[in-house]
């Protein structure tokens, strides 16, 4: 088998097994990643290039040399429509390789999208193209087309491991990663978070039936909480005391808004008090 047939083949097992990623398209990259145990998110620096880009698909994996897109271009050609190709080249942030041309190229096939480790390039035109692109860098310097490297191998991106057709859900919060055999227990876990997270959401509607019961019952549970940990009282301390008395007392001369200064505490910090009527030197 040659090099482009081995690189189908493996690609084409890997779209089997990645039944149920149009279930995962159904939820955001961060409920995947709390569903599925916060595993699978990719580092926080691969964004969109336009927060409005979202993308779900199976990964077509490649590796490449950090200032060189020549393995990148080839993946173009193997790819199938659907795919999410998955560049990793060494984190690097110094070099563009992926601008408008290789985007229309990629909108040609109809390819699902781009995760890349490195940097791209042309952003205005990608946005008007509308190709989902996420990269770690936004990079004008050019790349060299000289190295081969392989694809449809499992990669580290973004600090997480990716295998070809594994299922790539990426949106404006980020970039999370599902493993293939994974997927449609993870769709299920989703679809069980979002609802329940739906469901509490909306008791706490300001208006809603349960709102009172809800800020009450949360407040009584926070002061517990503080007694348990020994920061609330029964008593206000005595110093509260003569805070509160010395702002009630009716000032003279221009009103002075600090108690503190009043009852002549030192600041603890900021512009000391100022020497004016009703406001008694800080000490
Ligand atoms: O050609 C390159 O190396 C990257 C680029 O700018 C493009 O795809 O438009
Ligand atoms: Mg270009």
């Amino acid at each position: 088998m040659g090099q482009r047939d081995d690189a189908r083949f493996r690609h084409q097992r890997g779209q089997v097994l990645a039944h149920g990623f149009a279930f995962v398209s159904a939820y955001s990259s961060a409920t995947i990643h709390e569903a599925q145990g916060r595993l699978g998110a990719l580092e926080s620096a691969i964004k969109p290039v336009d927060h409005r880009m979202s993308l779900c698909g199976p990964a077509f994996t490649l590796q490449r040399a950090p200032r060189d897109n020549l393995m990148l271009q080839t993946a173009i050609g193997y790819a199938r429509p659907g795919d999410v190709i998955v560049v990793s080249a060494g984190a690097y942030e110094e070099a563009g390789s992926f601008g408008d041309a290789l985007a229309n190229a990629c909108r040609a096939k109809g390819l699902g999208g781009l995760i890349t480790d490195t940097g791209v390039r042309d952003t205005e035109d990608l946005r008007a193209l509308g190709f989902p692109v996420f990269s770690r860098s936004i990079s004008i310097k050019g790349t060299v087309k000289e190295t081969v490297g392989p694809m449809c191998e499992p990669v580290t991106v973004g600090g997480v491991l990716v295998r070809p057709g594994d299922v790539m859900r990426a949106d404006a919060d980020g970039v999370v990663v599902v493993r293939r055999e994974d997927a449609a227990e993870v769709a299920t876990a989703s679809q069980e978070r979002a609802g329940a997270r739906g469901g509490r959401l909306h008791r706490r509607v300001p208006g809603g039936p349960n709102r009172r019961r809800d800020v009450r019952s949360r407040a009584a549970a926070d002061v517990e909480r503080a007694r348990d940990r020994g920061r609330v009282t029964r008593r206000p301390a005595a110093r509260h005391v003569a805070y509160r008395r010395a702002a009630r007392r009716p000032a003279r001369g221009r009103p002075c808004r600090s108690p503190r200064a009043r009852v002549g505490v030192r600041p603890v910090s900021g512009k000391r008090s100022p020497d004016r009527p009703g406001c008694p030197r800080a000490t």
